[in-house]
């Protein structure tokens, strides 16, 4: 991995907090950091170096997945870090900050290699990339590379605008867009196990697969995010870029291998090839929900409108579940079912794949049995499981649960962001969203922005720790369908057959 300078913005603030240094300690620990590196930590906060250091390190003992307790690991690791006062408007600012990467490169022999990881709001984007370039400090001999985290616009037209703002100092190439569920192992691995296993490739076309049901469920409510989350809602927070991200990563045909361009095709495909979605069809074919009162693992909540920040009239959406058709060779007929919401019953991102008919009649051929599902567990926990038809008179709960790869829980998994910072730094974009993903995520979802504006959709209020308004259950009840594992409690769906040692070597799936 090439030497470089990670210039941080937004050092002092949560994400770099709770998500970057933990990362960047994770990939220390396992040796996938330069040998020779440097990061400068800017922010507007009159810090010291030392002052710097001391949050990184209450940072990793509050959110490190590994042990922090290690001294001497520790404070090798931060002997990587420095801090510099940065006001993000004063252009004095950069050339100090230029002096400071050049000194910092001059003498620990770094080559002029630069990765500038914003970490502030969006707002701040366009500022901070026209500095970068006209002080200088984007104009290196070495490579330079900008990290960014969503929200990539707030509709197509600004999305368009933000970008044609960026690409004036940084190519597509240089560009690295994070979506975190990008990041995630299991998400990372979906193509690699369908091409890898012949019981997958058998299964895998229309012949057998009848539906896809994609489901992002938290049981966290607003938080304290009101402000954001109020003007953003289900449909920019998760839908236009995590869970269509999680559609073009399965539904893609992605390479073996890592050529990222190729990986781009493939998802760009997917976008392209999405039915688009007439704003005159939202209404039947997307649910829009916000969360009333309610309990969570037993502990009663308030609605959405009672959390504080929030309005007493917003008309925000908390849910969102939506219908959407592939009309490619390969998809055509096969619907997808996608949501995602906030204060539901379980946390919960998985992909089920639900088999068709005939498999269900060949398996129990006298009272029915049940289809056989596919499921794709991404976090917290991960595994992937086969729910096969072990008993006479087959219902939801009688469906035997298989693991046939290694079941992680949350801990054992490594966090999204470490993998995406360690792609960034080796230059790998495969898992990073393009310009054209994003544009073309922006161009589906914006009739569903309009007809929500317009409030042509109706807002269905579900109760705290509910699987979201019946509406969405009758989306699925109208193609003869219904969600899986709605019916079951949390413990119940953790539950699992485990195979044999001998017969999971056998499946297993690396
Ligand atoms: N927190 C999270 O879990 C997630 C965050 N994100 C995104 O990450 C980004 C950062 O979010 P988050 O860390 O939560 O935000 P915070 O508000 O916690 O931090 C903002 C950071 O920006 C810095 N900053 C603000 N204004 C200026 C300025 N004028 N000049 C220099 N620095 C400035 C602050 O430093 P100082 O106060 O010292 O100036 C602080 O370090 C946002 O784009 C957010 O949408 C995305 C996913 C999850
Ligand atoms: O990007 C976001 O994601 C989180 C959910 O992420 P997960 O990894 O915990 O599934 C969500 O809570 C947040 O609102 C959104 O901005």
């Amino acid at each position: 991995m090439d030497a470089n300078t990670f210039v941080l913005f937004g050092a002092t603030g949560d994400l770099a907090k709770r998500k970057i240094y933990p990362a960047l300690f994770n990939l220390f620990l396992d040796g996938k950091l330069p040998d020779v590196f440097s990061v400068i930590g800017l922010g507007r906060r009159e810090w010291s170096d030392e002052t710097f250091k001391a949050n990184i390190e209450r940072s990793l003992h509050s959110f490190s997945r590994r042990d922090a307790s290690n001294a001497e690991a520790v404070n090798q690791f931060l002997g990587f870090f420095r801090y510099h006062v940065l006001n993000v408007d004063r252009k004095e600012d950069y050339q100090s900050l230029l002096q400071r990467v050049e000194e910092g490169e001059r003498t620990a022999g770094i080559a002029p290699n630069r990765l500038f990881y914003l970490s502030v709001g969006p707002e701040l984007f366009e500022t901070i990339a026209a500095h970068i370039q006209d002080s200088g400090l984007g104009d290196t001999k070495g490579w330079k590379r900008l990290v960014i985290e969503k929200p990539f616009g707030r509709d197509l037209q600004s999305a368009r605008d933000f970008n044609a703002q960026l690409s004036k100092a940084f190519t597509e190439e240089e560009i690295f867009r994070i979506d975190h569920y990008l990041g995630k192992p299991m998400v990372q691995k979906l193509q690699l196990l369908q091409q890898t296993n012949p019981v997958l490739q058998a299964s895998w076309n229309k012949r057998y697969i009848a539906n896809v049901q994609i489901t992002a469920s938290e049981t966290v409510g607003v938080e304290e995010r009101a402000g954001y989350y109020d003007h953003s809602g289900a449909l920019r927070d998760m839908f236009q870029n995590h869970m269509l991200q999680l559609l073009m990563m399965l539904a893609g045909h992605l390479p073996k291998g890592d050529d990222s361009e190729q990986v781009r095709n493939k998802k760009k495909h997917v976008m392209q090839s999405l039915e688009p979605l007439p704003r005159q069809d939202v209404a039947t074919q997307v649910v829009r929900g916000q969360y009333a009162s309610g309990s969570i693992q037993g502990k009663p909540v308030v609605g959405y409108k009672d959390e504080a920040g929030i309005p007493q009239d917003s008309h925000n959406d908390t849910f969102i579940a939506a219908k959407l058709q592939i009309e490619d060779d390969f998809w055509r007929g096969i619907p997808f079912y996608i949501r995602t919401g906030k204060r539901m019953k379980e946390k919960a991102t998985r992909i089920v794949i639900e088999f068709r008919e005939p498999v269900k009649q060949i398996a129990a051929p006298n009272n029915g049995g049940a289809p056989n599902l596919l499921v794709f567990e991404i976090s917290p926990n991960e595994g992937i499981y086969l729910r096969l038809n072990t008993e006479g008179e087959a219902q939801q709960q009688d469906l035997t649960k298989v693991l046939i790869g290694s079941h992680k829980s949350g801990s054992d998994v490594p966090e999204a962001y470490e993998n995406l910072i360690y792609d960034a730094l080796r230059g790998d974009s495969s898992f990073f969203a393009h310009w054209d993903e994003v544009e073309l995520s922006w161009k589906w979802v914006q009739p569903i922005l309009d007809a929500y504006a317009a409030n042509e959709v109706p807002l269905h209020a579900y109760p705290a720790g509910s699987f979201g308004p019946k509406a969405a259950h009758e989306l699925l009840a109208k193609d003869g369908f219904e969600w899986w594992f709605d019916q079951e409690s949390e413990a119940a769906s953790t539950e699992v057959q485990t195979v044999t040692p001998s017969a999971k070597e056998a499946l297993s799936i690396k």
